[in-house]
């Protein structure tokens, strides 16, 4: 029989915490079951949830919590209960539960029947790989910054400048939506103008990823009319809107465009130690299986750090085998090129490296500064320090001496 297994965290008293877990598998599903005659339990049977496991640990990160002992259980749910989507395997795994004191849902376990019911990326990292001719070395992001109140032409010219500096692709800032100075279509349209003249001129490929914005019953006009106009990619506020919406725009074949998750909101769920859901839950395997090709979260490093083990557990649901295709891991916020080492050392070459202040703050400019990130790139793949590599390389060098090496 098909089955959910859900993997929560609670506290409690030793040795008592598998009556908790049991009251909760029984209260998510037929409600009670002892007291129910034989019939009743016969028929219920392939509805009733089940304990599968207890594990109980001392919390030496929480030690205060005298007397009590975390544990990790795991709740199998089975099929017969929900429909295949997100917001119904959502609301019987962790609906009415998520309000109910300290318990947090650390991971799903969906079998093979269930994960048919799910899109996984479009595109993954291989065909974004594929469409961008880049192989072997970790992608380079920038974004748009201080583009608020400001015009189109303002916003071309900084395009352009990330282009020849030769990032891979460039996104719109999360907080950029629809306005009357810089209207979704047109950025798209002047985008792919820019992006194909540095191209010609310089022979490297930029993809440029638009800020799908509004509401959501305008959204998949608005993605298919970006499809239409040429778009290459788009930015998704994925959290405000809901997995289901995310899930929507990676199905429709009209639409067909890579989806790139920004992990805005979330913090309000992800960051309780007691409450909410794992981040690599809501920021790996969930927008992985609703159909993200790219997933933005913050890195161990920067201005808006997550502890590593999180982030590194972010990144295996994002890429780990399955059914479904890998989708990319972006580590972001307030990264710098010396910081590249210690990313590509934690996250491989399968990833992302993606800056906005690291690239628009660079003393040469964005140009300057897409050249500083691909430069540091290079030095940790042939094996060499980022000092020695910024005797070779003058933008690497102002970057260092500005940010300094991590
Ligand atoms: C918290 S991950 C989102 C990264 C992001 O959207 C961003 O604008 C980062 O900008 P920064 O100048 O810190 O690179
Ligand atoms: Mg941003």
């Amino acid at each position: 029989m098909s089955e959910i297994i859900a993997t929560y965290q609670i506290y409690g008293k030793p040795g008592k915490l598998e009556a908790k877990l049991e009251s909760i598998a029984l209260g998510l599903t037929v409600g009670s079951w002892t007291d129910l005659p034989a019939v009743d339990q016969e028929q219920l049977r392939k509805h009733k949830g089940r304990v599968v496991s207890v594990r109980e640990f001392y919390d030496d990160e929480h030690p205060s919590r005298f007397g009590e002992v975390r544990a990790e259980g795991k709740i199998a749910y089975p099929s017969a209960n929900f429909t295949a989507d997100l917001p119904a395997i959502l609301t019987t795994v962790f609906g009415k539960l998520s309000l109910d004191g300290e318990i947090k849902l650390l991971d799903l376990e969906f079998d093979s029947d269930i994960t048919a019911h799910f899109p996984g990326p479009r595109f993954g990292i291989s065909q974004i790989r594929e469409s961008l001719g880049v192989f072997d070395r970790p992608l380079v992001m920038s974004i748009f910054k201080g583009v608020i109140g400001r015009d189109l032409p303002f916003l071309n010219e900084q395009l352009k400048n990330q282009a020849l500096g030769g990032v891979d692709l460039v996104k719109d800032d999360e907080i950029l939506f629809e306005n009357e100075l810089t209207p979704f279509n047109e950025r798209i349209v002047s985008s792919r103008e820019i992006l194909q003249n540095v191209y010609e001129e310089t022979g490297h490929r930029t993809l440029y990823a638009v800020n799908l914005t509004g509401r959501t019953s305008k959204l998949r006009d608005q993605a298919r009319k970006a499809k239409e106009l040429g778009a290459d990619a788009l930015l998704f506020n994925v959290h405000t809107y809901g997995l289901d919406v995310l899930q929507e725009l990676a199905e429709d074949d009209e639409i067909a465009l890579p989806l790139m998750a920004h992990p805005a909101f979330s913090g309000a769920f992800i960051s309780s130690d007691f409450y909410g859901l794992s981040s690599s839950l809501a920021l790996g395997k969930l927008v992985r299986y609703a159909g993200a090709d790219f997933s933005l979260f913050p890195s161990p490093y920067g201005s808006v750090a997550m502890p590593r083990d999180e982030t590194l557990r972010i990144a295996q649901a994002l890429r780990e085998e399955s059914s479904l295709a890998a989708a990319f891991p972006v580590p972001s916020a307030g990264i710098h090129p010396g910081l590249v080492p210690k990313l590509i050392n934690d996250f491989g070459t399968d990833c992302i490296i993606n800056a906005g202040g690291g690239v628009h703050g660079h003393p040469q400019g964005a140009i300057g500064g897409g050249k500083a990130f691909r430069q540091a790139v290079d030095a940790v793949l042939k094996g060499i320090t980022l000092e020695e590599a910024a005797s070779q390389h003058k933008e690497l060098k102002s970057a260092l001496d500005l940010w300094g090496v991590v």
